[in-house]
């Protein structure tokens, strides 16, 4: 039986994907850093400060200096293709789109601005998405990044007279899929380097102090990522926290002091890598590749060599591929 015609379009049910990071400026200039900044720094998931104290520290101090020094760090970083985290992300959900073919229908969000998990979550459902798999490609759980993403998602629904059904990716920070795709790309590119460095070191974003003893589980997700795969690479590895914001304290080894300390302890050669980041970014290009190195070097080492994140690499998309299946199960028929 038809409808009646003034009867709303029916669409044939599909499954969407909508993967997110954490988000970029839109230009490395000072304004779009700012723009950025201040949307990032105001959520209380990232900053867990009364507001009342933290507003004027943010809108009088922060969002006055760190734009200017930020953009000079975007600057060096970015591409022909725009910011590499964002340009990244749209490679991995056209692969991904290709991998899980037309049923499944795969798009891209930032938590920070563009393109925004509002829109993504609502063009899937007028494409007809009745179930969608929000995945937030943080490997370590962390109420500053999965959590937020998530909360955005969900806060979506609220306007929403026929809400999808949703689902998240969980945390895949001990995925056997995650750590035999790190141990293999890893040890790819290491056999690549024109040297053999003496050890890896595995840098994470890190976090301040006080979340692990509120309950976060990243530090813990952070420390068994490099635990297992530890056990599996050749070469000893190292943990560490980059990033650190503001005077609190974070989490601990620092990057930087871990870097600087390393000739001291006769390690020169050494490799670094970012397992906790799931595309290239500010923070691993520009922080780790080029002021890491920097701090390396003055300090006395000769060899350093940072490695790629999984990206949109063959191996990278492969295991992206195996855990959103795996997560689309009873959804989707097994490949
Ligand atoms: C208190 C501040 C911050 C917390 C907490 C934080 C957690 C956190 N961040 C990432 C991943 C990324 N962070 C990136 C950039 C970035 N992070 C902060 C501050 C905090 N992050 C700032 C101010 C910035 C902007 C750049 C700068 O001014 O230094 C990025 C890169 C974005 C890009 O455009 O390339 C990523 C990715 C994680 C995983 C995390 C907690 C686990
Ligand atoms: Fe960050
Ligand atoms: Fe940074």
């Amino acid at each position: 039986m038809q409808p009646p015609p003034d009867h709303p379009p029916i669409l044939p049910p599909k499954i969407g994907v909508l993967l997110i990071n954490l988000g970029t400026p839109e230009a490395p200039t000072v304004a779009a850093v700012r723009r950025y900044l201040a949307e990032f720094l105001s959520d209380p998931r990232v900053i867990e400060i009364p507001r009342a104290i933290w507003k004027p520290i943010l809108h009088g101090i922060i969002l006055r200096s760190r734009p200017a020094k930020s953009a000079h760090a975007y600057q060096q970083v970015w591409t022909e293709d725009g910011s590499p985290l964002a340009a990244i992300t749209r490679r991995q959900s056209d692969k991904l789109q290709q991998r899980l073919g037309g049923d499944v229908l795969v798009d891209w969000a930032m938590r920070y601005g563009a393109p925004a998990i509002p829109k993504g979550v609502e063009r899937l459902k007028e494409a007809g998405c009745q179930r969608i798999l929000v995945a937030p490609l943080y490997p370590q759980y962390c109420a500053a990044t999965t959590a937020t993403a998530n909360d955005v998602a969900f806060a979506t629904l609220a306007g929403m007279r026929w809400q999808p059904a949703l689902r998240t990716l969980p945390p895949y920070h001990d995925a056997d899929d995650y750590i035999d795709a790190l141990q293999r790309d890893l040890e790819r590119q290491i056999a690549a380097l024109d040297f053999t460095p003496e050890r890896l070191l595995l840098s994470y974003h890190g976090m301040p102090e006080r979340t692990l003893r509120k309950g976060d589980p990243y530090h813990c997700h952070c420390r068994k990522t490099t635990r297992l795969l530890g056990e599996r690479l050749s070469i000893p590895t190292d943990t560490s926290f980059q990033s650190r914001f503001g005077r609190d304290k974070w989490l601990e080894p620092a990057t930087d002091e871990v870097l600087k300390a390393y000739p001291a302890r006769g390690v020169t050669k050494i490799a670094i890598a970012a397992p906790g980041f799931s595309a290239d970014c500010l923070e691993t290009v520009e922080e780790l590749g080029i002021r890491g190195k920097e701090e390396f070097t003055e300090a006395g080492g000769t060899h350093f060599a940072r490695l790629d994140c999984l990206n949109d690499g063959e191996i990278g998309m492969d295991m992206l591929e195996t855990i959103i299946r795996r997560e689309l199960a009873g959804w989707i028929a097994p490949a």
